[in-house]
Protein backbone atom coordinates (compact mmCIF):
# COMPACT_ATOMS: atom_id res chain seq x y z
CA UNK A 1 0.00 0.00 0.00
CA UNK A 2 1.46 3.46 -0.86
CA UNK A 3 -0.04 6.74 0.48
CA UNK A 4 -1.04 9.07 -2.16
CA UNK A 5 -2.12 11.99 -0.09
CA UNK A 6 -2.15 13.33 3.48
CA UNK A 7 -4.03 16.15 4.64
CA UNK A 8 -4.20 17.62 7.84
CA UNK A 9 -7.03 20.01 9.47
CA UNK A 10 -6.70 22.04 12.57
CA UNK A 11 -10.30 22.21 13.84
CA UNK A 12 -11.75 23.41 17.04
CA UNK A 13 -15.27 23.02 18.45
CA UNK A 14 -16.56 24.55 22.05
CA UNK A 15 -17.02 21.75 24.93
CA UNK A 16 -20.92 21.68 25.96
CA UNK A 17 -19.45 22.12 29.59
CA UNK A 18 -16.02 23.33 30.57
CA UNK A 19 -13.67 20.84 31.89
CA UNK A 20 -11.89 21.73 35.10
CA UNK A 21 -9.26 20.27 36.56
CA UNK A 22 -6.50 21.85 39.09
CA UNK A 23 -3.93 21.92 36.11
CA UNK A 24 -6.08 23.65 33.82
CA UNK A 25 -9.96 24.61 32.44
CA UNK A 26 -10.44 23.60 28.84
CA UNK A 27 -13.55 25.28 27.42
CA UNK A 28 -12.30 25.37 23.57
CA UNK A 29 -10.62 22.28 21.99
CA UNK A 30 -8.51 22.11 19.33
CA UNK A 31 -7.67 19.09 17.27
CA UNK A 32 -5.39 18.28 14.53
CA UNK A 33 -7.73 16.16 11.91
CA UNK A 34 -5.85 13.88 8.90
CA UNK A 35 -6.90 12.02 7.00
CA UNK A 36 -4.85 9.83 4.53
CA UNK A 37 -5.64 8.62 1.01
CA UNK A 38 -3.82 5.48 -1.01
CA UNK A 39 -3.25 4.69 -4.38
CA UNK A 40 -6.89 3.05 -4.56
CA UNK A 41 -8.45 5.98 -3.35
CA UNK A 42 -9.37 4.41 0.22
CA UNK A 43 -9.09 7.07 2.89
CA UNK A 44 -8.58 6.46 6.73
CA UNK A 45 -8.84 9.27 9.46
CA UNK A 46 -6.79 10.07 12.56
CA UNK A 47 -6.96 12.49 14.91
CA UNK A 48 -4.14 14.42 17.33
CA UNK A 49 -5.40 14.72 20.72
CA UNK A 50 -3.02 17.34 21.81
CA UNK A 51 -4.43 20.10 23.67
CA UNK A 52 -3.53 23.85 23.11
CA UNK A 53 -1.48 24.32 25.56
CA UNK A 54 1.41 21.99 27.43
CA UNK A 55 -0.85 21.42 30.91
CA UNK A 56 -1.61 17.55 30.53
CA UNK A 57 1.71 16.46 28.61
CA UNK A 58 4.86 18.42 26.89
CA UNK A 59 2.92 18.13 23.49
CA UNK A 60 0.54 21.21 22.14
CA UNK A 61 -1.62 21.31 18.58
CA UNK A 62 1.29 23.65 17.21
CA UNK A 63 4.16 21.17 17.85
CA UNK A 64 2.48 18.56 16.67
CA UNK A 65 1.43 20.22 13.34
CA UNK A 66 5.18 21.08 12.92
CA UNK A 67 6.37 17.38 13.65
CA UNK A 68 3.76 16.44 11.31
CA UNK A 69 4.32 18.76 8.76
CA UNK A 70 8.40 18.89 9.09
CA UNK A 71 8.75 15.14 9.69
CA UNK A 72 6.15 12.34 9.99
CA UNK A 73 4.15 13.32 6.81
CA UNK A 74 7.42 13.53 4.09
CA UNK A 75 8.41 9.85 5.99
CA UNK A 76 5.40 8.23 5.05
CA UNK A 77 5.23 8.99 1.62
CA UNK A 78 8.66 6.85 1.11
CA UNK A 79 7.69 3.95 1.88
CA UNK A 80 5.28 0.54 0.79
CA UNK A 81 3.04 -0.49 3.68
CA UNK A 82 2.43 -3.93 4.37
CA UNK A 83 1.36 -3.84 7.85
CA UNK A 84 0.26 -0.88 10.15
CA UNK A 85 2.49 -2.15 13.11
CA UNK A 86 5.43 -1.26 11.08
CA UNK A 87 4.45 2.55 11.16
CA UNK A 88 5.87 3.77 14.13
CA UNK A 89 9.29 2.16 13.39
CA UNK A 90 10.10 4.30 10.66
CA UNK A 91 8.33 7.28 12.85
CA UNK A 92 9.79 6.34 16.35
CA UNK A 93 13.88 7.49 14.82
CA UNK A 94 12.68 10.47 16.13
CA UNK A 95 12.36 10.84 19.86
CA UNK A 96 9.23 11.48 21.73
CA UNK A 97 6.15 13.27 19.72
CA UNK A 98 3.82 10.40 21.17
CA UNK A 99 0.45 12.47 20.14
CA UNK A 100 1.59 13.51 17.13
CA UNK A 101 3.05 10.18 16.03
CA UNK A 102 0.02 8.51 16.93
CA UNK A 103 -2.12 10.84 14.87
CA UNK A 104 -0.69 9.85 11.90
CA UNK A 105 -0.41 5.96 12.70
CA UNK A 106 -3.97 5.52 13.63
CA UNK A 107 -4.64 6.64 10.08
CA UNK A 108 -3.22 3.70 8.48
CA UNK A 109 -4.81 1.74 10.68
CA UNK A 110 -7.90 2.77 9.72
CA UNK A 111 -7.12 2.81 6.16
CA UNK A 112 -5.99 -0.94 6.60
CA UNK A 113 -9.23 -2.25 8.17
CA UNK A 114 -10.70 -0.35 5.20
CA UNK A 115 -8.63 -2.39 3.24
CA UNK A 116 -9.39 -5.67 4.52
CA UNK A 117 -13.50 -4.76 5.14
CA UNK A 118 -12.84 -5.13 8.84
CA UNK A 119 -13.96 -2.99 11.61
CA UNK A 120 -11.09 -1.94 13.36
CA UNK A 121 -12.29 -4.04 16.36
CA UNK A 122 -11.92 -7.06 14.43
CA UNK A 123 -8.88 -5.97 12.60
CA UNK A 124 -6.62 -5.70 16.49
CA UNK A 125 -8.57 -8.81 17.22
CA UNK A 126 -10.53 -7.17 19.54
CA UNK A 127 -13.31 -9.91 21.33
CA UNK A 128 -16.47 -7.56 22.48
CA UNK A 129 -19.60 -6.81 20.62
CA UNK A 130 -20.00 -3.78 23.39
CA UNK A 131 -17.62 -2.00 25.45
CA UNK A 132 -18.18 -0.64 29.13
CA UNK A 133 -18.89 3.28 29.67
CA UNK A 134 -17.46 5.27 32.50
CA UNK A 135 -17.78 8.75 32.60
CA UNK A 136 -16.24 11.89 34.43
CA UNK A 137 -18.08 14.49 36.88
CA UNK A 138 -16.28 17.93 36.90
CA UNK A 139 -15.07 19.66 40.16
CA UNK A 140 -18.33 21.27 41.49
CA UNK A 141 -20.18 21.59 45.03
CA UNK A 142 -20.77 18.61 46.77
CA UNK A 143 -24.18 18.53 46.26
CA UNK A 144 -23.93 20.05 42.48
CA UNK A 145 -22.00 16.80 42.05
CA UNK A 146 -24.14 14.54 43.87
CA UNK A 147 -27.02 16.00 41.57
CA UNK A 148 -24.94 14.86 38.58
CA UNK A 149 -23.82 11.89 39.79
CA UNK A 150 -26.96 10.35 40.05
CA UNK A 151 -28.30 11.73 36.39
CA UNK A 152 -24.93 9.56 35.24
CA UNK A 153 -25.90 6.39 37.54
CA UNK A 154 -29.27 6.66 36.43
CA UNK A 155 -28.29 6.85 32.53
CA UNK A 156 -26.55 3.17 33.20
CA UNK A 157 -22.60 4.72 33.55
CA UNK A 158 -20.75 1.92 35.50
CA UNK A 159 -18.03 4.06 37.13
CA UNK A 160 -18.03 7.76 37.57
CA UNK A 161 -14.64 9.60 37.65
CA UNK A 162 -14.23 12.71 40.00
CA UNK A 163 -11.00 14.81 39.77
CA UNK A 164 -9.31 15.24 43.42
CA UNK A 165 -6.43 17.56 44.81
CA UNK A 166 -5.05 18.04 48.41
CA UNK A 167 -7.34 20.81 48.82
CA UNK A 168 -10.25 19.02 47.63
CA UNK A 169 -10.06 15.16 48.69
CA UNK A 170 -11.61 13.34 51.54
CA UNK A 171 -14.45 15.36 52.18
CA UNK A 172 -16.20 15.69 48.90
CA UNK A 173 -14.82 12.34 48.53
CA UNK A 174 -16.88 11.08 51.80
CA UNK A 175 -19.95 13.04 50.95
CA UNK A 176 -20.39 11.13 47.85
CA UNK A 177 -19.52 7.84 48.57
CA UNK A 178 -22.12 7.95 51.38
CA UNK A 179 -24.62 9.52 48.85
CA UNK A 180 -23.85 6.54 46.25
CA UNK A 181 -22.01 3.44 48.56
CA UNK A 182 -22.73 0.69 45.61
CA UNK A 183 -21.17 2.96 42.85
CA UNK A 184 -17.53 2.61 41.71
CA UNK A 185 -15.75 5.75 41.89
CA UNK A 186 -12.66 6.50 40.98
CA UNK A 187 -10.27 9.97 41.90
CA UNK A 188 -8.16 11.13 39.56
CA UNK A 189 -5.52 13.53 40.80
CA UNK A 190 -3.46 14.56 37.73
CA UNK A 191 -0.62 14.57 39.72
CA UNK A 192 -1.52 16.97 42.65
CA UNK A 193 -0.05 15.53 45.35
CA UNK A 194 3.71 14.52 46.25
CA UNK A 195 4.97 11.63 48.49
CA UNK A 196 4.83 13.97 51.29
CA UNK A 197 1.18 13.62 51.37
CA UNK A 198 1.44 10.15 51.80
CA UNK A 199 -0.84 10.29 55.11
CA UNK A 200 -3.32 12.61 52.99
CA UNK A 201 -3.48 9.90 50.85
CA UNK A 202 -3.86 6.73 53.09
CA UNK A 203 -6.95 8.34 54.77
CA UNK A 204 -8.56 7.97 51.45
CA UNK A 205 -8.04 4.27 51.68
CA UNK A 206 -11.23 4.28 53.90
CA UNK A 207 -13.13 5.33 51.28
CA UNK A 208 -13.30 2.26 49.21
CA UNK A 209 -12.46 3.88 46.29
CA UNK A 210 -12.48 1.50 42.71
CA UNK A 211 -8.71 3.32 42.81
CA UNK A 212 -6.74 6.48 42.69
CA UNK A 213 -5.47 7.94 39.21
CA UNK A 214 -1.98 9.60 39.19
CA UNK A 215 -1.18 10.76 42.26
CA UNK A 216 2.43 11.90 42.38
CA UNK A 217 4.34 12.98 39.17
CA UNK A 218 4.42 11.84 35.68
CA UNK A 219 8.06 10.80 36.03
CA UNK A 220 8.19 9.36 39.16
CA UNK A 221 7.37 5.35 39.13
CA UNK A 222 9.25 5.04 41.64
CA UNK A 223 7.77 6.70 44.77
CA UNK A 224 4.43 5.53 43.13
CA UNK A 225 5.92 2.39 44.18
CA UNK A 226 6.13 3.31 47.62
CA UNK A 227 3.04 4.28 47.74
CA UNK A 228 1.38 1.49 46.14
CA UNK A 229 3.14 -0.49 48.85
CA UNK A 230 1.35 1.67 51.64
CA UNK A 231 -2.22 2.08 49.92
CA UNK A 232 -4.69 -0.95 49.99
CA UNK A 233 -6.68 1.43 47.09
CA UNK A 234 -5.35 0.52 43.66
CA UNK A 235 -2.96 3.31 42.12
CA UNK A 236 -3.79 3.19 38.38
CA UNK A 237 -1.21 5.31 36.32
CA UNK A 238 -2.02 7.79 33.56
CA UNK A 239 0.40 10.18 32.70
CA UNK A 240 3.39 8.15 33.75
CA UNK A 241 2.94 5.54 30.71
CA UNK A 242 3.59 6.84 27.48
CA UNK A 243 6.04 3.96 26.14
CA UNK A 244 5.69 0.60 26.30
CA UNK A 245 9.21 1.09 28.42
CA UNK A 246 7.15 2.94 31.15
CA UNK A 247 4.56 -0.11 31.44
CA UNK A 248 7.41 -2.31 32.13
CA UNK A 249 9.54 -0.69 34.32
CA UNK A 250 6.24 0.05 36.24
CA UNK A 251 4.87 -3.36 36.62
CA UNK A 252 8.54 -4.86 37.36
CA UNK A 253 8.82 -2.27 40.36
CA UNK A 254 5.01 -2.24 41.30
CA UNK A 255 3.63 1.56 40.74
CA UNK A 256 0.68 0.52 40.49
CA UNK A 257 -2.76 -2.11 40.15
CA UNK A 258 -4.18 -1.23 36.95
CA UNK A 259 -3.34 1.66 34.25
CA UNK A 260 -5.04 3.80 31.82
CA UNK A 261 -4.06 3.76 27.66
CA UNK A 262 -4.44 6.27 26.13
CA UNK A 263 -3.51 5.75 22.28
CA UNK A 264 -2.22 9.63 22.00
CA UNK A 265 -0.18 9.38 25.15
CA UNK A 266 1.39 5.86 24.35
CA UNK A 267 2.79 7.06 20.94
CA UNK A 268 0.01 4.80 18.83
CA UNK A 269 -2.22 1.73 18.62
CA UNK A 270 0.78 -0.74 18.17
CA UNK A 271 1.87 0.36 21.25
CA UNK A 272 -1.46 0.54 23.24
CA UNK A 273 -2.54 -3.37 21.62
CA UNK A 274 1.61 -3.82 23.00
CA UNK A 275 0.73 -2.33 26.59
CA UNK A 276 -2.49 -4.17 26.70
CA UNK A 277 -1.10 -7.44 26.05
CA UNK A 278 2.02 -6.67 28.85
CA UNK A 279 -0.36 -5.97 31.38
CA UNK A 280 -2.68 -8.83 30.65
CA UNK A 281 0.58 -11.03 30.69
CA UNK A 282 0.96 -9.77 34.24
CA UNK A 283 -2.76 -9.80 35.25
CA UNK A 284 -3.17 -5.79 35.20
CA UNK A 285 -6.30 -5.00 34.18
CA UNK A 286 -6.64 -2.20 32.41
CA UNK A 287 -8.83 0.80 30.93
CA UNK A 288 -8.95 3.24 28.04
CA UNK A 289 -8.54 6.84 29.07
CA UNK A 290 -10.46 9.89 27.64
CA UNK A 291 -8.80 12.99 26.14
CA UNK A 292 -11.93 14.87 25.47
CA UNK A 293 -11.55 13.27 21.93
CA UNK A 294 -13.64 14.30 19.13
CA UNK A 295 -15.23 11.48 16.85
CA UNK A 296 -12.43 9.77 15.39
CA UNK A 297 -10.56 9.21 18.87
CA UNK A 298 -13.41 8.03 20.45
CA UNK A 299 -14.35 5.50 18.02
CA UNK A 300 -10.62 4.27 17.98
CA UNK A 301 -10.73 3.92 22.18
CA UNK A 302 -14.02 2.38 21.12
CA UNK A 303 -12.09 -0.62 19.11
CA UNK A 304 -9.11 -0.74 21.48
CA UNK A 305 -11.30 -1.50 24.66
CA UNK A 306 -12.97 -4.81 22.79
CA UNK A 307 -9.23 -6.27 23.45
CA UNK A 308 -9.56 -9.22 26.40
CA UNK A 309 -8.20 -7.09 29.05
CA UNK A 310 -9.78 -3.84 28.83
CA UNK A 311 -12.19 -5.44 31.72
CA UNK A 312 -12.44 -1.73 33.66
CA UNK A 313 -15.04 0.34 31.95
CA UNK A 314 -12.88 3.57 30.55
CA UNK A 315 -13.86 6.93 29.69
CA UNK A 316 -15.55 6.11 27.52
CA UNK A 317 -19.28 8.27 26.90
CA UNK A 318 -21.59 9.43 24.57
CA UNK A 319 -20.71 12.09 22.04
CA UNK A 320 -23.38 14.47 23.82
CA UNK A 321 -21.40 14.93 26.31
CA UNK A 322 -18.89 16.52 25.11
CA UNK A 323 -20.21 18.40 21.85
CA UNK A 324 -23.71 19.86 20.63
CA UNK A 325 -22.04 18.41 17.10
CA UNK A 326 -19.61 16.24 16.37
CA UNK A 327 -17.60 15.56 13.47
CA UNK A 328 -18.29 11.92 13.05
CA UNK A 329 -21.90 9.71 12.79
CA UNK A 330 -23.66 8.03 13.54
CA UNK A 331 -23.65 9.46 17.36
CA UNK A 332 -21.76 7.39 20.20
CA UNK A 333 -24.13 6.44 22.89
CA UNK A 334 -24.26 4.60 25.89
CA UNK A 335 -26.86 2.51 26.27
CA UNK A 336 -27.25 0.10 29.98
CA UNK A 337 -23.63 1.80 30.75
CA UNK A 338 -22.70 0.27 27.32
CA UNK A 339 -21.34 1.33 24.23
CA UNK A 340 -21.97 -0.73 20.76
CA UNK A 341 -19.29 -1.86 19.01
CA UNK A 342 -19.57 -0.62 15.12
CA UNK A 343 -19.58 -3.76 12.71
CA UNK A 344 -18.93 -0.93 9.55
CA UNK A 345 -15.18 -1.02 7.92
CA UNK A 346 -12.66 0.30 9.72
CA UNK A 347 -13.04 2.77 12.92
CA UNK A 348 -16.98 2.07 11.74
CA UNK A 349 -17.63 5.81 11.60
CA UNK A 350 -18.56 8.82 8.94
CA UNK A 351 -16.65 11.53 8.97
CA UNK A 352 -18.96 14.61 7.83
CA UNK A 353 -15.98 16.03 6.08
CA UNK A 354 -17.75 19.22 5.10
CA UNK A 355 -18.09 20.13 8.43
CA UNK A 356 -14.41 19.67 9.75
CA UNK A 357 -13.44 22.06 6.86
CA UNK A 358 -16.53 24.64 8.12
CA UNK A 359 -14.78 24.47 11.56
CA UNK A 360 -10.87 23.55 10.25
CA UNK A 361 -8.42 27.14 11.36
CA UNK A 362 -5.60 25.80 8.93
CA UNK A 363 -5.62 23.35 6.65
CA UNK A 364 -2.47 21.70 4.23
CA UNK A 365 -2.28 18.53 1.79
CA UNK A 366 0.93 17.09 1.23
CA UNK A 367 0.68 14.67 -1.66
CA UNK A 368 3.25 11.71 -2.93
CA UNK A 369 5.71 13.04 -5.35
CA UNK A 370 4.68 9.98 -7.17
CA UNK A 371 1.79 11.07 -8.41
O1 LIG B 1 -13.83 11.98 29.50
C1 LIG B 1 -12.68 12.10 29.07
O2 LIG B 1 -12.44 12.23 27.87
C2 LIG B 1 -11.51 12.03 30.00
C3 LIG B 1 -11.40 13.06 31.04
C4 LIG B 1 -10.06 13.15 31.70
O3 LIG B 1 -10.01 12.80 32.86
C5 LIG B 1 -8.93 13.76 31.01
C6 LIG B 1 -9.20 14.61 29.96
C7 LIG B 1 -8.18 15.26 29.31
C8 LIG B 1 -6.89 15.08 29.69
C9 LIG B 1 -6.59 14.22 30.74
C10 LIG B 1 -7.61 13.53 31.40
C11 LIG B 1 -7.20 12.57 32.45
O4 LIG B 1 -7.60 11.39 32.44
O5 LIG B 1 -6.41 12.92 33.30
MG1 LIG C 1 -6.05 11.02 34.30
Amino acid sequence: MNIQKVEMFHVSMELVQPFHTHLETVKERPCIILKVTDETGISGWGEVVAFSSPWYTEETVDTAWHMLEDYFIPAIFKKEWLDPRAVLDTLDSWKRNPMAKAGLEIAIWDLFAKRAKQPLAKYIGGVREVVKAGVVVGVDTPERMIHTIQTRVEEGYQRIKVKIEPAKDYKMLMKIKNAFPNVDILADANSAYTLEDIERIKNLDSLGLLMIEQPLAADDLVEHALLQKELTTPVCLDESIVSYQDAKNAIRIGSCKTMSIKIGRVGGLRNAIAIHDLCMENDIPVWCGGMLEMGISRAFNIALATLPNFTLPGDISSSDRYWKKDITFPKVVVKNGEVKVSSNPGIGVEVDEEYVKKISLRTRSFFSKTT
